[in-house]
């Protein structure tokens, strides 16, 4: 197993943001700022503009957020210049301490999943080098070709201290046909999370968690508790926030115990500070009498700043937008959510009232 587990960088990631907010990079055409498509008008000007929004996503979450995750499809739409910039994409937001999960959902024969775990997590040997390819930290996979298929990916993640994310229970609307099928041991969904827990159980980092983690949507709340039960060592990507009609409120259930028991640690320990400086007269929690002049020079430079920052993301409000969730729903529990950076969502979570995690 490689130094850097996978599920420790996770970790690390989500104390340092104090969030659990993936962020989605799906740059559809068409919901693309019109500016950023002026004079576009081939394959690779459209693939630079989603580069460049994405970029600006980044940017505007970095700090804020543990994770991206871009959806492969929407750069492969853009043909080899979309895999490029999909590359770019990574390298930008790995420069900026995000993790990235490549979202490409991949599942095939063994041979050809090596190819796949090479491109997505590995390395490509060519003589005496070893040349990382697209280097994302994870990949989502279908697990529907059976264990030895995720093999490959498997050997990539150990070897490269990268993680999977496993599809078990999708967020859209006919996911049940198939993964809601009766078996004499349960539904098969519950199948292939046993299958997660058990490819997870030697594949644990310090942190208890394994770098096999698990896709649940956020769609099928009543679904939550058994997942969580079958896999208390995995961490769950949970989409389908806001478009799909996840709602936020029903995040905590995908939040394993620990994770709501720092919560509820950080926010008494906060409970207490805030009640001891009333209690005191004072703010300071070192105890020293505050000086209004100083508080007032401290705002009156964290309003310039907060000026500053708006102006650089004006054209792309709902970064903005999409950082204040992360900023606000601050949470530690080891689950991760996703949210996409699209117009559409953000428009249908500020419906929602908020972010995902209220653990
Ligand atoms: O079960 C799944 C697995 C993956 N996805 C992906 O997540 C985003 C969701 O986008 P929305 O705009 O929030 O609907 C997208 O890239 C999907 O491919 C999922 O939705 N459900």
């Amino acid at each position: 197993m490689a130094a850097d587990h996978f599920a420790d960088r996770l970790v690390a990631r989500i104390e340092a943001t104090r969030s659990l907010l993936v962020v989605g990079l799906d740059p559809e055409l068409r919901q693309l700022p019109p500016e950023l498509l002026d004079g576009v008008e081939d394959l690779a000007g459209a693939a630079a503009a989603a580069a460049r929004f994405c970029r600006a996503v980044i940017d505007g979450v970095a700090g804020v957020a543990p994770a991206v995750k871009p959806q492969s499809a929407f750069f492969e739409a853009f043909g080899a210049a979309g895999l490029h910039a999909l590359e770019e994409v990574t390298a930008h937001a790995r420069a900026a301490g995000l993790l990235v999960v490549e979202d490409s959902k991949r599942g095939d024969i063994g041979s050809t999943m090596a190819a796949y775990a090479t491109a997505a997590l590995g390395r490509l040997q060519i003589g005496e080098r070893e040349l990382p390819v697209h280097d994302s930290d994870a990949v989502t996979l279908s697990p529907y070709l059976g264990p030895e298929s995720l093999q490959p990916m498997l050997d990539a993640a150990d070897a490269y201290g990268k993680g999977l994310f496993v599809l078990v229970r999708t967020s859209n609307p006919g996911s049940a046909r198939v993964q809601g099928l009766e078996t004499p041991d349960g539904r098969v969904f519950e199948q292939v999370a046993k299958l997660i827990d058990e490819l997870g159980a030697e594949r644990r980092g310090a942190c208890g968690y394994s770098n096999v983690g698990a896709v649940a949507g956020l769609t099928y709340p009543d679904d939550a508790r058994v997942l969580r039960a079958l896999m208390p060592h995995t961490f769950l990507l949970v989409p389908g926030l806001g478009a799909q009609g996840g709602a936020p409120d029903d995040f905590p259930l995908f939040v394993n115990d620990d994770g709501a028991r720092r919560r509820r640690r950080r926010l008494a320990r906060g409970r207490r500070r805030l009640e001891n400086a009333r209690g005191r007269g004072r703010c300071r929690s070192d105890g020293r009498r505050a000086d209004p002049r100083r508080r007032a020079r401290r705002r009156e430079r964290a309003d310039r700043r907060a000026a500053r920052a708006a102006r650089a993301r004006r054209p792309l409000a709902l970064v903005a937008r999409a950082a204040a969730l992360a900023r606000t729903r601050r949470c530690g529990a080891p689950v991760a959510a996703t949210a996409p950076a699209r117009a559409s969502a953000a428009r249908s979570s500020r419906r929602a009232g908020g972010g995902p995690s209220r653990s």
